[in-house]
């Protein structure tokens, strides 16, 4: 049995990072996630003026409820949507004028139901290019408050940016929500708003956030449960067995959910409050799931889904084509380009069982691509990447922890 020790969470860093800036007094983060989206959202907190202190086991902000410190700033968010999103609007609370651009990548994915929700606020904001993308420039003067209505059915990243910025608004904000993806990410926002000292109260649809200041606290970041789906469907691919500890039943993030559907397709599956095994048994079933709520984990089951005994159908993930890539057609041209069949449509693919064989992977800058066929390639040897290094938006160190459970497992 192996034990695998994954980064930090993404999701709990980048709202822990905003959490502190936003909150009056100190704040100290233990084990944040250090990766390229991670590391994006604390330089542009520091372009924004905040003292973010770095440490090789914690980082240490300085909040300031008022807002950015500086009265102008250039914020890079790179390919970090949550930077791209949660900083604008912890921008528009403040008093300067604020301009955003991230990566082409990032450029290409919307922004507009959130800048549309600022705007409706009374936030003065620019778009340079497309409307409803990035680059965009906030002319900040506080955030006054009051009722809106947001569309969260592309991403729930608006909802919570939204959600984090409420109390710092001079009344409060009403946010009655019409649709929304990734549901578990608003609970998780929600929880972490509560461990600063914030209490959300929601009826229904709609979310009240009242004007009260956070708390600064000291802050244990929880591992990342969409990095942990690699070794989970490793072990179940492979028969292998694999425990994450510090991710269990208690975890703030639904992906963990994601050892569920493994278990449906016959690995075994152990969980506690604070830490999941996985234990492959040799065999995988075909299996149909609606991954609205994980979506970050479907490319980890459509790279394992040829190994099943029958077809494998994820469904309800349109967003998942407006992420680093479009995932669905990433997903189904790698499985064809290993002779996969393989059927897509708006919002679901279906993957036929098949042996895979040697390919170059196409990882359209997408580290979730690269990651989840890298797993393909413990069960079909000359499996190659065309952009390794892709990997470091969430997880740098993922070639290296592989080979160790290659090795582990004495996989060739
Ligand atoms: O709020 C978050 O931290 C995230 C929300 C999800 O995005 P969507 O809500 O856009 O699906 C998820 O895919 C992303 O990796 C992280
Ligand atoms: C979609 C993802 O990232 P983000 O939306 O935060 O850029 C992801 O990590 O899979």
């Amino acid at each position: 049995m192996s034990i695998m020790h994954v980064p930090g969470s993404k999701s709990v860093t980048a709202r822990a990072l905003f959490l502190a800036a936003a909150a009056r007094g100190t704040t100290v983060l233990r084990r944040p996630l250090v990766s390229d989206d991670t590391e994006g959202f604390a330089e542009g907190l520091v372009k924004l003026g905040y003292a973010v202190e770095r440490g090789p086991e914690a980082w240490t902000i300085e909040g300031r409820p008022e807002g950015p410190p500086v009265g102008e700033a250039e914020v890079y968010c790179r390919d970090g949507a949550t930077t791209a999103r949660f900083l604008p609007a912890l921008a528009a609370a403040g008093h300067g004028v604020f301009r955003f651009d991230a990566s082409a990548q990032m450029r290409r994915r919307p922004l507009g139901p959130l800048t549309g929700a600022l705007r409706d606020l009374g936030v003065d904001l620019t778009h340079e290019g497309a409307e409803g993308h990035h680059p965009v420039t906030v002319r900040a003067n506080g955030i006054k408050g009051g009722r809106i209505t947001l569309d969260a059915g592309l991403s729930s990243q608006f909802l919570t940016a939204l959600l984090l910025v409420g109390p710092l608004t001079a009344e409060g904000l009403e946010i009655t929500v019409t649709d929304l993806v990734s549901a578990p990410y608003v609970e998780i926002t929600l929880a972490m708003m509560r461990g600063f000292g914030v209490e959300v109260r929601r009826s229904g649809e709609t979310f009240f956030v009242p004007p009260q200041p956070y708390t600064a606290a000291d802050y244990t970041i929880e591992p990342d449960a969409s990095t942990a789906s690699y070794p989970l469907a490793a072990a179940a691919l492979t028969g292998n067995s694999v425990t994450i500890p510090g991710l269990g039943s208690g975890a703030l993030q639904g992906d963990v959910r994601f050892a569920e559907v493994l278990g449906q397709m016959g690995a075994e599956v152990e969980m506690s409050h604070d830490a999941v095994t996985v234990t492959g048994t040799g065999s995988l079933s075909g299996v149909t799931v609606n991954m609205r709520d994980i979506s970050d984990t479907v490319p980890t089951l459509a790279a394992i889904a040829p190994f099943a005994d029958g077809p494998v159908r994820i469904e309800d993930v349109y967003n998942t084509r407006i992420k680093e890539c479009d995932r669905l057609e990433a997903c189904a041209e790698n499985l064809r380009r290993l002779g996969v069949p393989v059927t897509t449509g708006r919002d679901w693919i279906e993957i036929h069982p098949a042996r895979p064989h040697a390919a170059e992977i196409a990882c359209h800058g997408d580290h979730r691509i690269a990651m989840s066929f890298s797993i393909t390639g413990l069960r079909t040897p000359g499996i190659t990447l065309d952009e390794p290094g892709c990997v470091k938006k969430t997880f740098p160190g993922f070639h290296e922890a592989l080979a160790g459970l290659r090795e582990e497992w004495d996989l060739r």
